[in-house]
Parts: structure tokens; C-alpha cells; sequence
């Protein structure tokens, strides 16, 4: 969890004051602003100046981000995209199997761009040069990455993790494995140690990169993708500034009126809950600092649908996608529920209950007949994810590595005070409204 308030401390000397001589030669332009330490986010980007955002009365208008200063830019020759990788790594090779798609022998973008790296960190220590060799030098080590990334915990460790963030993971360590077996398949000798920083590398600091080429035209989104020198510096908040891809190259535009001199400069990596960016980039949020946290419920709530129920909620398009936040359930999870209350859906004997239940969808029925059995079940869920939360946080105090043991616990607290939130917005602080008790 990060702290905006972290003293800054320049870093101005080392590999990253040698980064900055070589950004600058090769036309990153970032005037007001300097690479600093800001534990515990590690490097992040602070302003140098007072710098100035769009202005909301001198141009009526709050979401024009054009009329702030552009305050970072990087060029496209220095990107590391799916063109010029074997420019990045000459002679890795990786470039035909971009061309292929990944069921017909192709490779993944992240794959290819992490083997590239892995390649060259190996080059680099046989004594080859490499045009972005300043760049490759301020990247995390794997050190760095071993208490927060929970890609490199042990399976004992990523066991303790809630449901919604663990269900995260899996799907991670699922694309991690494919990568890694493909590589190796095209005759790459990593270990899996080195891949996987490289992969983590590649996974905490690409952008989002679709320019006008036709070949990124039907290019699925996931493969479209770069790492970008300089703009990589910057630590993520819920509002912080704009990314954008331009002819040129990759700028950065400030969203709010002004920042002063000496504080720390975000962008924004997306719309993500505490459980994505613990997963994808090793860190999560106050609550209060992360307007888009939610806790997925589609663990707990998946396994206690009938395959009758799946279909039914499938056909509707309701079928997974579950979450709450500290406000309330989502409408999918209300609709599952709901539906879970008729317990043969697809039997003709019910289908004036599974009508009501669609008018409810439509919003033709307000179900305030089935509020208090719906409530009942979703107090469940809660309850269930409370005794889960609480065994897992007995089971955290014992782990060795007391950074993985202050991720878990962080977690799960939030998760239990989202819990707790939620569920008293339904039955009142003491349950006084709804005739049960809860002891919070
Ligand atoms: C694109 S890099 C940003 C630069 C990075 N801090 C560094 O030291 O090189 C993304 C990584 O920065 C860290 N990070 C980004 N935003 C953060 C935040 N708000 N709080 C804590 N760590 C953050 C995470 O480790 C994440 O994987």
C-alpha cells in the first residue's frame, strides 16, 4: 500500500541519474519532472515545478486534458513494441512467431517481449551492448519483486489470499505456465526464474499500444502492448494523469488544475480493483484511495449454482461476473441470487416464478416480495467469506516472510471491512432493522 505523502528523495545519482542523460539524448522530454525514491512504490516521478492542468474556468469545460501541459513525452523509435523487437534483441528470432497466432505455434506479445528481455539481460552479462541498455538497468530485481508479486509466492502462500484475489491469480499463473512452456518449446533455455522476472517485467510496465498500423487492425487486445522508457516511472493512482499514444510517440497530460513543485506525479494504469493491481503490479490502495475497488463474490457464489441455474443465468446473460462493494451487492449477483430461490428453474411447473424473476431483470418488478429470502442468502455469502477471511488470517501469523504475511493480512482486512460495510447498509449497524444481529 503506498502512502501519496512518502517523503520524495531525488534520484539523481547511479543508474537512474545515467537513465535521465540517456532519455534525454535520445528525445524523452519530461522538463519539470525527476525520477525519486518513494518507498514503498520504489521509483515514481515527481514534479520539479509547479506544473499546470486543464483549467476549468478559463475553459468552461473539465474533461479537455489537450489544454493541460504535456509534461512527459517518448518518442516511438525508443518503445519496445512488436516491430522492432529484434532491434531490442538482434538475432533472437521472435519476430516470425508474431507473425503466426498463438494456437497455430505462435507466441503471446508478452511472451515474445519477456524472452526478448531474458535474451539480452543474458547478452548484456556476456558483454554485448544494447541500445536501451540505461533503461534495462533501473528495472526492478527479482528481489524486489519476490514479497509483492504473488506470481513468485509458494502455493502454500497464495492459498491465503481471498478467493477474489486468488481466483485472479490463478488465471495468471495459468498464461505465466503456457508462456513459459512455448518458449522453451522454441528451443529459449531460460530457467524459470529468469522468465519469470522478465515476464513480471513485461506484466508491471506495459501500455496499452494500438497504433494506425494495419497490422494491429485485428490484433486482439491483449497483444497490443509496449514498454515505454521514462513513462514506466510512473506509480499508479485511481486519478492521475492521462496517457496517451500519438502519432509521435506516448505523452502524458496532467488532469488536475495544478500540481505543485516537489510532489509525486501518478498516471492511471486502468479502472482496477485492489485485487488486480495485487495481482498484476504487486500493490494495492487505501480503500479510500481506490474508487474502483470491489470484491468479486463469483468464487463463493459460482460453485453454489446448479448446472439448471448456470444455464438459465447464461441465457439471460447473467452467468458470472459477481462482486460487492462497501455500498452493495451488484445487480448480477442480486439476479443469481434471485434466481437461486426457484429451485428447478427449467421445470414447466415453474415458469411463472422464472417469468417474475425476468421481470425483475427488465425492471418491470421491483421484488420486494422476495427481498427478505434474497437478503438471507447474500448475509450468507458474507458469512462465509468472514469465516474464510478469519481463518486464513490465523493462518498468515505463521508464514516465514512477513512482507507476504503484511499483504495477506492487508487484504483480507479490507475485504472484511468492505463485508461489514456492505452488510450493514442491508440490516442496520446492529441488525436492528431486519430482526437479526450481527456481532461486527
Ligand atoms: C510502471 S512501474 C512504476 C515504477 C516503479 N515504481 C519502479 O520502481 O520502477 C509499476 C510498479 O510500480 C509500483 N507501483 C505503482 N503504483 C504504485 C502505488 N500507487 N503504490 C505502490 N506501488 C506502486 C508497483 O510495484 C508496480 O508494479
Amino acid at each position: 500500500m503506498t502512502d501519496r505523502k512518502t517523503t520524495p528523495t531525488p534520484a539523481v545519482t547511479g543508474t537512474h541519474a545515467l537513465f535521465t542523460l540517456w532519455a534525454r539524448k535520445h528525445g524523452i522530454e519530461f522538463p519539470k519532472l525527476i525520477p525519486a525514491y518513494l518507498p514503498p512504490a520504489g521509483l515514481g516521478i515527481i514534479s520539479t515545478d509547479e506544473i499546470a492542468g486543464p483549467d476549468p474556468i478559463r475553459h468552461g469545460r473539465t474533461n479537455d486534458t489537450s489544454l493541460g501541459e504535456v509534461i512527459a513525452f517518448t518518442p516511438n523509435a525508443l518503445l519496445l513494441t512488436r516491430e522492432n523487437i529484434e532491434r531490442f534483441s538482434p538475432g533472437c528470432g521472435l519476430r516470425s512467431f508474431l507473425r503466426q497466432k498463438v494456437d497455430d505455434g505462435g507466441l503471446s506479445s508478452h511472451a515474445v517481449f519477456a524472452t526478448a528481455i531474458a535474451r539480452e539481460i543474458r547478452r548484456i552479462a556476456e558483454g554485448h551492448e544494447n541500445m536501451w541498455r540505461e533503461w534495462i538497468d533501473v528495472w526492478p530485481k527479482a528481489k524486489e519483486f519476490r514479497g509483492s508479486m504473488p506470481l513468485m509466492w509458494s502455493a502454500e502462500e497464495g492459498d491465503l489470499l481471498p478467493p477474489s484475489t486468488k481466483r485472479l491469480l490463478d488465471e495468471q499463473r495459468g498464461k505465466f505456465k503456457r508462456d513459459f512452456k512455448a518458449v522453451v518449446q522454441k528451443g529459449f533455455e531460460f530457467t524459470k526464474q529468469e522468465f519469470m522476472w522478465a515476464w513480471i517485467i513485461v506484466n508491471t510496465r506495459t501500455l496499452f499500444y494500438k497504433p494506425a498500423h494495419s497490422a494491429y487492425n485485428d490484433l486482439p487486445r491483449e497483444h497490443c502492448m509496449a514498454l515505454c522508457p521514462f513513462i514506466d516511472y510512473f506509480n499508479h493512482s485511481d486519478d492521475g494523469c492521462k496517457v496517451q499514444l500519438t502519432p509521435t510517440g506516448f505523452t502524458v497530460t496532467p488532469t488536475k488544475p495544478s500540481h505543485p513543485a516537489n510532489t509525486q506525479l501518478f498516471v492511471t494504469y486502468g479502472s482496477h480493483s485492489n485485487d488486480f493491481l495485487l495481482v498484476e503490479y504487486g500493490f494495492n490502495l487505501p480503500l479510500e484511495k481506490n474508487k474502483w475497488d470491489e470484491v468479486s463474490i463469483t468464487p463463493t457464489l459460482l460453485p453454489l449454482l446448479s448446472e439448471e441455474h448456470k444455464r438459465v443465468l447464461s441465457r439471460e446473460g447473467f452467468l458470472g461476473n459477481y462482486a460487492f462493494d462497501k455500498e452493495a451487492f451488484c445487480f448480477r449477483t442480486q439476479a443469481a441470487v434471485r434466481l437461486m430461490l426457484i429451485e428447478h428453474p427449467e421445470m414447466d411447473s415453474n415458469w411463472r416464478k422464472v417469468e417474475v424473476w425476468k421481470n425483475f431483470l427488465a425492471g418491470n418488478d421491483d421484488g420486494e416480495r422476495e427481498r427478505y429470502a434474497v437478503e438471507e442468502k447474500l448475509l450468507g455469502l458474507l458469512d462465509s467469506l468472514e469465516a474464510d477471511g478469519e481463518r486464513a488470517l490465523l493462518e498468515a501469523d505463521k508464514l516465514q516472510r512477513q512482507s507476504i504475511r503484511d499483504v495477506i493480512k492487508m487484504r483480507w482486512e479490507q475485504i472484511l471491512g468492505m463485508t461489514n460495510d456492505v452488510r450493514a447498509n442491508m440490516v442496520g449497524e446492529t441488525g436492528k432493522w431486519r430482526g437479526r444481529s450481527h456481532v461486527m
